[in-house]
């Protein structure tokens, strides 16, 4: 195994981690739903029954039959089953979510509806029906959403609506994070030749952002520039770990040793530098694990902006294809100003969206070594190879990943 390489294609990169992940996705399980949020149907959403269930009134009022005036015979609340209403000229009293009698032909809320000094009920049924039939809304084993679904509160709801206790939901992959570097200070102020590590706050949270589960126990660094540290931390790493990621030593610096720590550890590399400024020296491996069986092993640069792009670039589909997920596609935003080319890689260039999320305005403080930029960042525009971007250029863009309301 060469840590010499030709670098993969950014698309292709991104194609080849995602389809690693999906190779390695195990099966589904099935959880209760309170504990389901935010994982990933295994299988499809099917209905159980139709759904409405029966017949359901959608108003307060009476359901009737034959012509007025009706005389009432009862009341059917929600949660009741009702009795047929047999004779023409007869009603009952209904609830909103009530079972609709057999043989009710209108339903009449109850404020468009009068009585008489027998009690008997009059009034006109609206020419719209007011109940819902079964499988106005689903069928039953109808599929309702596609195995691969990120679980969301409204698949919960629907789920339950259906009558699921349990869905069959992917294993959320284990994450794990190991920062290399002797120089790196993990409290304080930065100087005399020590910069403060940024990545072990920033990567975890990420990485749960992007579905993984992240230990604080998973998150060791820095671990000491030796070769024998880095197997030994990663060999560590591996057993609680489905993908452990590291920071640092991806060159060929005289303290660089993930390279050599993979050949010693039997690595096979899915990827070995990708065609991307910031960034490239980043890498995806298979290790395999004391089990027997692998794991994997993203080598994110040093440089905290591309140990980013190396996570959006490598990660990211990988943590997707693992739990089933699609490769998100990229959308196309109107780029406000001009973006450079950066000859044969791919530019990813930190940009920050108008409200609407249709034009995109480069933002500044954009090193590969800062991190200001990608503070005030919705995501990156995408310049291909070869190719510079124009204002007015309609580009591709890859949004970072965050919650809601983390970028009013
Ligand atoms: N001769 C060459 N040198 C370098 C090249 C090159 O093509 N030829 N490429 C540069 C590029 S591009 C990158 S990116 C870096 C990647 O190097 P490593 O992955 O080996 O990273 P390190 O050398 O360990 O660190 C680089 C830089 O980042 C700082 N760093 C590292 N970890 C952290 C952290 N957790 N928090 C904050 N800052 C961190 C580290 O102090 C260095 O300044 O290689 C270039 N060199
Ligand atoms: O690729 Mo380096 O990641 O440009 O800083």
């Amino acid at each position: 195994m060469s840590a010499d390489s030709i670098p993969v294609d950014w698309d292709k990169a991104r194609t080849n981690g995602h389809e690693a992940g999906r190779a390695a996705a195990g099966p589904a399980e099935a959880v209760p739903l309170a504990g389901a949020d935010g994982r990933t149907l295994g299988e499809p959403l099917v209905a159980l029954t139709d759904l409405p269930a029966f017949p359901t009134s959608s108003i307060d009022g009476w359901a009737v039959r034959g012509p007025a005036p009706w005389q009432p015979t009862g009341r059917v609340l929600a949660g009741g089953t009702a009795a047929p209403l047999t004779g023409d000229g007869t009603c009952v009293e209904i609830a909103t979510g009530a079972m609709v009698p057999e043989g009710a032909e209108a339903l009449i809320r109850v404020e468009e509806s009068s009585r008489d000094a027998e009690g008997r009920v009059t009034g006109t049924p609206r020419p719209q029906p007011e109940w819902r039939l079964p499988g106005d809304e689903a069928r039953r084993g109808e599929e309702l959403l596609p195995a691969g679904t990120p679980v969301d509160p409204a698949v919960l709801g629907m789920a339950a609506t259906c009558g699921y206790d349990r869905i069959p939901v992917r294993a959320q992959p284990r994450a794990a994070l190991l920062v290399f570097g002797d120089e790196l200070l993990t409290s304080g102020p930065p100087g005399a030749g020590r910069v403060r590590d940024s990545l072990s706050p920033l990567v975890p949270a990420w990485l749960r952002r992007y579905g993984a589960t992240v230990s604080p126990a998973a998150v060791r660094g820095p671990v000491q520039d030796t070769l024998e540290a880095h197997v030994a931390a990663i060999r560590e790493a591996l057993t609680s770990a489905d993908v452990v990621c590291t920071t640092g030593g991806t060159m060929n610096g005289p303290v660089d040793h993930l390279h050599p720590a993979l050949a010693e550890l039997g690595a096979e590399y899915v990827i070995n530098t990708v065609a991307v400024r910031p960034g490239f020296p980043m890498l995806l491996a298979r290790v395999p694990a004391a089990d027997g069986r692998y794991r994997f092993l993203a080598g994110l640069p040093g440089n905290p902006q591309s140990a980013v792009i190396a996570l959006i670039t490598l990660v990211a589909p990988l943590l997707a294809g693992l739990q089933g997920r699609e490769l998100p596609a990229l959308r196309k935003v109107e780029l406000t100003a001009p973006v450079p080319g950066r000859g044969g890689f791919t530019h990813l260039a930190l940009a920050a969206l108008d409200p609407d999320g249709r034009r995109a305005t480069p933002v500044g403080h954009v090193g590969s070594a800062m991190l200001r930029g990608l503070a005030t960042a919705d995501g990156f525009v995408v310049v291909r190879p070869d190719t510079a971007a124009a204002a007015g250029d309609l580009v591709p863009f890859h949004p970072l990943p965050l919650y809601p309301g983390e970028r009013p």
